[in-house]
């Protein structure tokens, strides 16, 4: 069994201790990096804090809202479907019924995150949205950092950063809620062991406990992820570019009594791509290599039908040449089979099993001599283990990962001759050497049967996970929907048939009319006695026929021309409305002009008057200035004076002449103006009457206008 102790053994690096992140190249960057690659190839994982890129407030934010969130009713959150695997959303899961959870593929490239949240709040929640954007992207920019700390302590090219950066190009969130087991002290798991089929996974909790990772000494590790700070999980991906140097952690969800909500972010590469060992990581001796390059969308498929084996199967691919490698170097081969004999013979069955990768069953092996040898639950890896025991033999953990099978033999063979069960059997060698052969079959046999249970047990085990995986894609694919849509499809199939046979039909009976068509046409043309004069007929009258047409174009353009012609005068010619307010501005213009002729008029009736007065005042001047300069004169002299009083009386009688005119005159103008005056108060009748009739016209006019305006134009 095996047992858990507490995280004391996972490193938990600070990527911004300070508050100062680390800058890319620095002396601190270089020693991070290499910290960083030796975690992950020993344990697999690493915690994280990294307060500067992924503020506190961020976290709290998300965690207040994704219980929000899984609160909603139970048929808003199934509204969350996805076609893929693991996608959508899970709720009603029979072999993980206590985990619910959401998948998003693609948040940072995709308006994946508004789809999301648009569709579990139809008002929206900008606010849910914009917060799982951000630490999606923040946690995927970690991804990223973590990536290109193991390229660069691994010492590889920059150009390695770019492929690095593809393998982390496809981004997968998850949103967990753990429901709290119903036997309420005891723990429970709900999620089972796997590893990941990511690259990296990067995952945050809110207050629960209760992630634990599988140590490579076989042990469960209870992880405590710090208050706002994160665990990094090497994935399948990883594990495979590497070339099995990183360690693809196996882990589980594990827990009792408080429900738990956790946020992961799987970055990943795109289906199309390779995923390729780099050229760096391999050599002949050590690091031979372990995967060829292989599609990751055929290893996603693999995964889903068998995530435990998934990579394992994607290496087998390379089986033949493994085994060809192993047959060149046939010494270590046959040593790894003493080994492997030596496991066997101590009690360790599944040594000759051919499913179980030869590592770890050397792995097993040796954790399982360790813990008998030791018999106790301390959390220390082999290494340390070895020593502990006081194994004289030196060993690293790289002769186990390469399985150097010089290496490890002297150490497996040390360890089982030290197991108690064979210090047992050796003393009792000693001190009962009347051993019957009758004993040692006995024990064979019952060492045998207990191999057969163990065999059985493990066979049990495999048809359960099998079962289990069905299970899981058969809730995660659904396949009521799948039944459903091959239904719907055979409707359709059958609709098509149908419409094929009448398609068919149709197109039988419409061929034999057309045939009929052209064997009559052939018959009428072979009738013809002169098929030459046809054609010649024929191209005439269609000659002709063209010239026709030709002639009626062009009659029709200048005809259209016309019409744009005349429609164009239409265009310039003002309409009623136009020409009414013409009239009324006219009307107005000439009142104006009327009046200011008539004062004019009188200006001048006026100025006349005036001149004829100078004229009058000038000729009395004169004749008074004529009097005076006469006046003395003639005043000396009776002759004189005589003679002023006839110029006086003939001045008077002119005047008087002139009077009687000016009177006459005056009566023909008074004649002149009553004439007018008549006439004046008849036009004045005749325009009164005109107002009332062009009123009239104008109320008759707008009246048409309202009824039919737009014709009128
Ligand atoms: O809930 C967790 O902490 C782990 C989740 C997990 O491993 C997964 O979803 O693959
Ligand atoms: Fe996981």
């Amino acid at each position: 069994m095996k047992s858990e102790s507490r995280n004391t053994m996972i490193p938990c690096f600070d990527f911004c201790k300070g508050g100062i992140g680390l800058k890319e190249g620095s002396e601190e960057w270089k020693e991070m990096s290499k910290n960083v690659r030796e975690a992950c190839e020993t344990h697999g994982c690493f915690l994280l804090m990294c307060d500067d890129i992924i503020p506190k407030s961020a976290c709290e934010e998300l965690f207040k809202n994704m219980k929000v969130l899984f609160d909603l009713p139970e048929e808003t959150k199934q509204k969350h479907v996805s076609p893929r695997p693991y996608r959508g959303y899970t709720g009603k899961n029979t072999v993980i019924p206590l985990c619910e959870g959401f998948g998003i593929d693609d948040i940072p490239h995709l308006d994946a995150a508004e789809a999301f949240t648009d569709l579990m709040w139809p008002q929206g929640n900008p606010l849910f949205c914009e917060t799982l954007k951000t630490m999606t992207l923040k946690m995927i920019e970690l991804c990223f950092l973590v990536l290109k700390m193991i390229v660069e302590s691994y010492g590889l090219p920059q150009h390695y950063i770019s492929k690095a950066e593809n393998m982390k190009s496809s981004t997968f969130t998850k949103l967990i809620k753990y429901k709290v087991p119903e036997s309420n002290n005891e723990s429970e798991l709900v999620l089972p062991a796997h590893t990941d089929n990511s690259t990296l996974t990067i995952l945050c909790q809110k207050d629960v406990q209760g992630l634990q990772v599988l140590s490579k000494t076989d042990k469960w590790i209870e992880l405590e992820i710090p208050q706002n700070g994160f665990v990094v999980l090497v994935s399948d991906i990883l594990k495979a570019w590497s070339n099995g140097r990183l360690h693809a952690v196996t882990h589980k969800v594990v827990l009792r009594e408080k429900e738990r909500y956790a946020f992961g972010v799987f970055a990943g590469p795109k289906e199309e791509m390779n995923i390729e060992v780099p050229d760096e990581l391999v050599d002949n001796q050590i690091h031979p290599l372990r995967y060829r390059p292989f599609n990751y969308g055929e290893y996603f498929n693999y995964y889903v039908s068998n995530p435990r084996e998934a990579l394992e199967l994607i290496a087998e691919r390379r089986k033949e040449r493994v085994e060809h490698t192993m047959e060149e170097e046939s010494s270590n081969s046959s040593t790894f089979q003493k080994i492997l004999d030596l496991l066997y013979a101590a009690g360790f069955l599944h040594a000759t099993d051919s499913d179980v990768p030869p590592s770890e069953k050397v792995i097993a092996g040796l954790s399982r001599c360790i813990a008998a040898i030791t018999d106790q639950d301390k959390t220390l890896d082999i290494v340390e283990s070895l020593e502990l025991v006081g194994c004289p033999h030196p060993l690293h953990l790289s002769h186990v990962q390469d399985l150097d099978a010089d290496a490890l033999f002297p150490v497996i063979q040390w360890l089982t001759s030290h197991l108690p069960q064979n210090q047992e059997h050796r003393a009792s060698e000693v001190s009962h050497a009347e051993h019957t052969s009758e004993e040692d079959e006995c024990r064979t046999s019952i060492e045998a049967l207990s191999g057969n249970l163990d065999e059985l047990n493990r066979k049990k085990m495999n048809v359960v996970k099998q079962l289990t995986t069905l299970q899981e894609r058969i809730s995660n694919e659904g396949a009521d929907s799948a039944a459903q849509k091959l239904i719907s499809l055979m409707t359709s199939l059958k609709d098509l048939d149908k419409q094929e046979n009448y398609f068919q039909f149709n197109r039988n009976s419409k061929h034999s009319e057309l045939q009929a068509d052209i064997t009559e046409l052939e018959r009428q043309i072979t009738n013809y006695s002169d098929n030459k004069n046809l054609s010649d007929g024929l191209h005439n009258s269609f000659s002709e026929l063209v010239e026709k047409v030709d002639l009626m174009k062009k009659q029709l353009a200048a005809r259209l021309r016309n019409i744009v012609a005349v429609r164009r005068q239409i265009d310039d010619l003002p309409c009623q409305s136009e020409v009414i307010q013409y009239e009324c501005r006219l009307s107005e213009l000439y009142a104006q002009i009327q009046g200011k002729h008539r004062q004019t008029h009188k200006y001048y009736a006026t100025y006349n008057a005036l001149l004829e007065i100078k004229e009058l005042m000038l000729k009395e001047t004169s004749l008074l200035n004529s009097i005076i300069s006469q006046f003395q004169e003639a005043f000396s002299s009776t002759d004189g004076r005589i003679k002023l009083v006839h110029s006086m009386e003939g001045i008077v009688k002119g005047s008087q002449q002139k009077l009687e005119r000016v009177r006459v005159g005056l009566q023909e103008e008074e004649t002149i103006r009553n004439d007018l005056k008549g006439r004046y108060a008849a036009a004045i009748g005749e325009q009164k009457r005109c107002y009332s009739l062009s009123k009239a016209f104008q109320a008759q006019c707008s009246k048409k206008g309202s009824e039919n305006w737009p014709q009128d134009k």
